[in-house]
């Protein structure tokens, strides 16, 4: 596992960009599967303008780690934050752009994405290997659309599960547990002192943090890193 801790919400993310540009010069094509919220944006924004002239779009499939079951023109829907802050900026070819159709039935949706996903990307273990899985983590310590009260979805056999948000009932389409598990690279995008303790809890292995899905995604094979703030990390000291 690999932790960078950066200045500010711009410097994490442009370290992640430039992460994900040194891989796209090594190997090319990629697949990447991208988180939602809010803390992506700010790195969308970078793609879409400092370094989206050093992309070859042509070469980068985007899929989404999950994704509210909303139409795509909702304030919830992470392909509208998306397509807002990065798609409708740069030269991707439409066909690149795999997204959730939130506006289909959820149980209908898990098993077309799941299948498209299988399809289009190499298999490992029985699972489809993304290239890079960015991924965010919530206060409670959820990670895509896994939740804690859900945290079985970490051991899911399917690709994608219907998930619930804890609060609102939102539905949700999640990669589980093993396709998360299987990335040649996971990265977690974390910042704000809202995240700190939880930052803290899972990098000392605390026995709470085992009910946190986040804790649990370490790649088998696959890299690791966490890509923070200063205020995310402030309450972790590296030993
Ligand atoms: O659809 C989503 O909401 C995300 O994929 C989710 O897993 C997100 O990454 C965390 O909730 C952190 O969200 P923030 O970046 O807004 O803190």
């Amino acid at each position: 596992m690999q932790i960078n801790i950066c200045e500010n919400p711009v410097a994490t993310a442009k370290a992640f960009a430039e992460y994900m540009l040194a891989w796209h010069k090594q190997h090319g094509a990629m697949n990447v599967a991208l988180s939602g919220g809010s803390t992506p944006k700010i790195l969308f924004d970078l793609l879409a303008t400092d370094y989206a002239a050093a992309f070859d779009w042509t070469k980068i499939n985007l899929y989404w780690g999950d994704e509210r079951c909303v139409a795509p023109t909702d304030s919830d829907s992470n392909y509208k934050m998306t397509n807002e802050h990065l798609l409708a900026k740069v030269n991707i070819p439409e066909g690149n752009i795999h997204r959730v159709l939130g506006e289909n039935d959820p149980e209908q949706e898990v098993i077309r994405y799941g299948q498209l996903i299988e399809q289009n990307l190499p298999k490992k273990d029985g699972n489809p290997v993304f290239d890079i899985i960015i991924l965010g983590m919530g206060t409670d310590g959820h990670t895509a659309s896994i939740f804690p009260h859900e945290i079985e979805l970490l051991d899911s056999a399917k690709t994608c599960e219907v998930a619930n948000h804890p609060e609102t009932g939102q539905k949700r389409v999640t990669l589980t547990g093993p396709v998360l598990n299987q990335a040649r690279s996971v990265c977690f995008l974390v910042t704000g002192d809202n995240k700190k303790e939880k930052i803290k809890q899972i990098f000392e292995e605390q026995d709470v943090a085992k009910s946190y899905p986040a804790y649990h995604i370490n790649p088998k094979e696959g890299e690791l890193i966490w890509f923070l703030d200063e205020a995310a990390a402030s309450s972790y000291k590296k030993p």
